[in-house]
């Protein structure tokens, strides 16, 4: 087993275990990314999955906003991509500048299941992954925690079958409506091999995983609960216990089903310690929904880092305290990535503010009077 440094910042670990926390911690769902000008630097001209491929310059990624932030960011995200996962599987995925991810060959219709590898050696595949996640963990000489993160089943099959981004998921919803059992094969093939990369990112030193369905919210509740929900829930199940029998321990795992609103009563009760939600959720309803049985996290709209200053303020001031002033069961991010065109200071005013916010005393829970507790 890996030795490595101990942490000197554990707060994502122990705010995603519920425990009482000096003020909840924060990171940013693509935070190593496009806004930051040293991102545009070390990757020079080279295609974004070359990049992803070279654990050296992945964790030389990885980094640059945890050291831009340093004293700020409670978290590092490893610097990868979800669609490793079809490329893994047999699928060629290539990065289109100004464009996207797209994908030559989609599955189009249930034969084409059988151009998909049977059996994925995730170590051979996405070895590249392991190797930048260690690298990452020790070049991070326990500044902050590591997360390690998957593509959830219904959104990576969503873009095998679209083969891209989508505006009104024609394929992916005829193989839905059309093809349910063959669907239900695809997610299944896909879960296998999610749990068995998860393991591995948390053998090569993830600390944490998160899982992304960031087209949760294109299914309807119903549709939600049979293509999405039930493999979900089996990544929570089993994952803990590949990694054990890897001999590790276990590591805190985060949902975060983008759109899924609906879903959220279930979501706190589908195995994960932590449910990531995006801006539509107002912060006060989403943990009376909750009632502590997950740690909450988000969820300020990405769209607010346009506002300047005070509208930052504003709406750090509102989500914290919405959450009840986050001493407990809750982390701070964004509702969704961040976006290219964010100004990196107006990302650290944001930062700045949650940190401030965040250290106050007065949490609306302990303001209630005490005869109300
Ligand atoms: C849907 C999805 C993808 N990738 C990811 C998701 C889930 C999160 C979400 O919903 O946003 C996850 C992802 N992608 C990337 C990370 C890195 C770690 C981090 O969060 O900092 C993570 C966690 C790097 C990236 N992934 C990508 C870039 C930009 C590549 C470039 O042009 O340099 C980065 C830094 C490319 C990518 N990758 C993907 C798309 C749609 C795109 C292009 C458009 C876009 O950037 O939003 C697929």
């Amino acid at each position: 087993m890996a030795d490595f440094p101990p942490m000197q910042n554990d707060l994502l670990l122990r705010a995603a275990r519920g425990e009482k926390v000096e003020r909840p911690p924060m990171w940013v769902m693509r935070q190593a990314g496009r806004y930051l000008p040293e991102y545009h630097e070390a990757k020079g001209n080279r295609d974004f999955f070359a990049v992803c491929r070279d654990p050296e310059l992945a964790c030389t990624i990885t980094l640059q906003p945890v050291l831009r932030y340093r004293g700020l960011l409670d978290a590092a995200i490893i610097f990868s991509d979800i669609l490793v996962i079809p490329q893994a599987m047999g699928m060629t995925v290539e990065m289109i500048e100004h464009k996207g991810p797209s994908f030559p060959d989609p599955l189009r219709v249930p034969s084409d299941l059988e151009k998909l590898k049977t059996e994925v050696d995730v170590k051979k595949e996405l070895g590249y992954v392991f190797q930048a996640i260690t690298r990452t963990r020790r070049e991070l000489n326990g500044l902050v925690p590591l997360i390690g993160f998957s593509g959830a089943p219904w959104t990576l099959m969503s873009y095998m079958i679209e083969g891209g981004g989508s505006k009104f998921f024609i394929h992916a919803k005829t193989w839905v409506f059309r093809y349910p059992e063959e669907s239900k094969r695809l997610l299944q093939m896909i879960t296998d091999v999610v749990v068995d990369y998860c393991a591995e990112q948390v053998v090569a030193g993830a600390q944490l995983i998160q899982i992304f369905d960031s087209w949760a919210g294109e299914l309807s509740p119903s549709d939600f609960k049979i293509f999405s929900l039930p493999y979900l829930r089996q990544i929570s199940k089993r994952l803990p216990e590949a990694i054990q029998a890897r001999g590790h321990q276990p590591v805190p795992m985060t949902v975060f089903a983008k759109g899924a609103w609906h879903a959220l009563d279930d979501l706190c009760d589908s195995g994960y310690n932590v449910v990531g939600l995006d801006w539509t959720h107002d912060p006060a309803d989403a943990a009376a929904i909750a009632k502590g049985r997950a740690t909450l996290q988000g969820n300020m709209d990405p769209g607010a880092l346009y506002g300047g200053r005070e509208a930052i303020t504003r709406e750090v001031e509102r989500m914290i305290k919405g959450f009840g002033g986050g001493k407990q069961g809750y982390i701070v991010n964004l509702g969704h990535g961040i976006t290219p065109s964010v100004d990196p200071e107006d990302m650290k005013w944001f930062l700045e503010e949650v940190k401030r916010v965040g250290s106050e005393e007065n949490t609306v829970q302990e303001a209630l009077p005490v005869t109300l507790i």
